[in-house]
């Protein structure tokens, strides 16, 4: 009986070898744990794709290939029509794959003799963990015909050419319908190209017990509510708007407060008591003709910007949308390194320069920095990072949340959430449309909220990324960076 797992837990393709090894160690059949996996894809095979004329089982040669042997086994056993092929060398003799392959009691064809068939569903079996260099060029061609006869194909493990560890296509890879997995989520699985081939995703438990889970997974998870629900402020009778904070928001110049006026009107709605848009003189009747229950002040210079941070009841800021001035920008930056502060933008473009500069300002005390780069800004400040080939984006986004002292929001389909102490995310709930003019600068806004609560950084950060994926989720396509606004729906909704 296969169980489906809801654990948020992500864990590398070396972590699960090593959950793996525990679990040999604790004296579990190893064999047991193939069958558990294997059967698992054999019925979700039969009851996902009835209308299949044929199941084209694609083993490799380590146990991906013999969770393929057995799920043949269980499909034969149901008297659905099976053919199987093998990549390459035998499973190694004495192994779980050989054994899978013996019982199996079926003798696979060689892999170069396969020609696919309208009616066919494929099981691919070739590589899943151990998967350790680009696929060779008949395998290849094989997942382009596939493709191109627009075959299902269901995934054991992964994609076969889908790196698990950081979602990137190593010479070409299956397009899955669906993928079974086994234990938990692995990076392949959410980050991109890797979250796109995998089509649907099951997770099932094999029968890991979860403490061995638990003892060898990392800090990584996929963002749910789960992840920071509890640090959310929780309104009763005795809340006051100062209580819900106040949160300040840098505006640019005449031609272009748009931005600072979404991530203002975005911190509103998520929960921040009062929301200030801090203007340039020159930019005030432009601001004040589009304002309502956000407030206005004139900020023009550093020193009044230093008499108004007299007021400790501002308790975060959000400078970049539209700013426009960089060198404003970095004195600005000066003022506020003991707040805490959402960096988007020209914000974080100000700094490409030398980004020490604003890293050592935030070097000691609580982590009060958020940061939140698309790829662009991204390599602007961590250009070695950004350019090195093998990091995957969790690496990336860790080592820079780590050299920056930093919670860093690495925006994108896949954004990373990451903390210096080296707790990451994956959000996984955005939908495509978000990719509209402002819809990282609602962002900014909604993360400025949750910090001007006092939830900490990383969880400050973590919910405003969900909670715009939701919003984005209820807008709908079609929607603009206006709409999305309105769609924020309440922290406990
Ligand atoms: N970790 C666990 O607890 C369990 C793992 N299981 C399965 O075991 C798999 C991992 O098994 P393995 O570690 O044997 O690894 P794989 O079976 O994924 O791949 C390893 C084999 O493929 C070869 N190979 C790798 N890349 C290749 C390429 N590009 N071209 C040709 N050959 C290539 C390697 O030389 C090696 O022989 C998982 O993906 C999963 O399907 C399941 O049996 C259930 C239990
Ligand atoms: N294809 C996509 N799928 C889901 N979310 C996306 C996609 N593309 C962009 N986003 C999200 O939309 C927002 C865009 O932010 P950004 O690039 O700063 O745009 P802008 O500056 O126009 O506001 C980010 O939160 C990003 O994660
Ligand atoms: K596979």
């Amino acid at each position: 009986m296969m169980r489906a797992i809801h654990s948020s837990a992500i864990i590398s393709p070396a972590q699960m070898t090593a959950i793996d090894r525990a679990a040999a160690g604790s004296g579990l059949d190893s064999f047991a744990l193939m069958n558990a996996a294997g059967s698992a894809v054999g019925e979700i095979a039969l009851r996902r794709f009835p209308q299949a004329l044929r199941f084209v089982v694609l083993c490799g040669p380590g146990n991906n290939g013999g969770d393929g042997y057995i799920a043949a086994r269980r499909m034969r056993a149901s008297g659905a029509c099976v053919a199987l092929y093998a990549l390459g060398d035998a499973p190694a003799a004495g192994g779980d794959a050989a054994r899978a392959r013996s019982a199996c009691a079926m003798a696979p064809a060689a892999f170069d003799t396969f020609v696919p068939r309208s009616g066919d569903v494929i099981v691919d079996a070739l590589f899943g963990a151990g998967f350790s260099r680009p696929v060779c060029e008949d395998v290849a061609v094989v997942m382009r015909k596939v493709t191109a006869m627009d075959l299902p194909v269901l995934s054991v493990d992964l994609p076969s050419g889908v790196d698990g560890r950081t979602g990137a296509v190593r010479g070409e890879s299956f397009t899955a319908a669906r993928t079974v997995t086994f234990v938990a989520r692995k990076p392949g699985h959410l980050l991109l190209p890797g979250r796109m081939l995998c089509g649907a995703l099951d997770v099932i438990d094999i029968g890991i017990p979860r403490r061995l889970v638990d003892a060898h997974a990392g800090n990584l998870r996929k963002n749910t509510p789960a992840v920071w629900g509890q640090e959310a402020m929780v309104l009763n009778a005795a809340v006051h708007k100062y209580k819900r904070g106040h949160l300040a928001v840098f505006s640019g110049g005449p031609l272009s407060t748009g931005a600072a006026r979404l991530a203002a009107s975005a911190g509103l709605a998520s929960g921040a008591g009062l929301v200030t848009l801090a203007s340039p003189e020159l930019a005030l009747q432009a601001n004040a003709a589009h304002l309502t229950a956000v407030m206005l002040k004139a900020i023009d210079t550093a020193e009044a910007l230093e008499t108004w941070l007299d007021d400790r009841r501002i308790s975060a800021f959000v400078l970049g949308p539209a700013f426009g001035d960089v060198e404003k920008a970095r004195g600005f930056v000066t003022l506020l390194r003991d707040r805490r502060l959402v960096l988007d933008a020209d914000g974080i473009t100000a700094f490409r320069d030398d980004p020490a500069v604003l890293f050592d300002q935030f070097a000691t005390g609580p982590t009060r920095l958020v940061m939140t780069p698309h790829d662009g800004e991204f390599a602007r400040l961590f250009a070695d990072l950004a350019q090195d080939p093998a990091l995957s984006k969790i690496d990336r986004a860790i080592a820079a949340a780590r050299r920056s002292h930093a919670v860093i929001v690495f925006k994108g389909a896949d954004t990373v959430i990451a903390d210096p102490d080296g707790r990451a995310l994956v959000n996984a709930n955005a939908p495509p449309w978000l990719a509209t003019a402002g819809s990282g600068d609602v962002l900014a806004g909604m993360i400025g909220a949750h910090l001007a609560q006092g939830m900490p950084a990383f969880e400050a950060a973590a919910a405003g990324v969900w909670r715009h994926g939701d919003a984005g989720t209820l807008a709908g396509e079609g929607m603009t960076a206006e709409t999305l606004v309105q769609a924020i729906r309440p922290l406990h909704a």
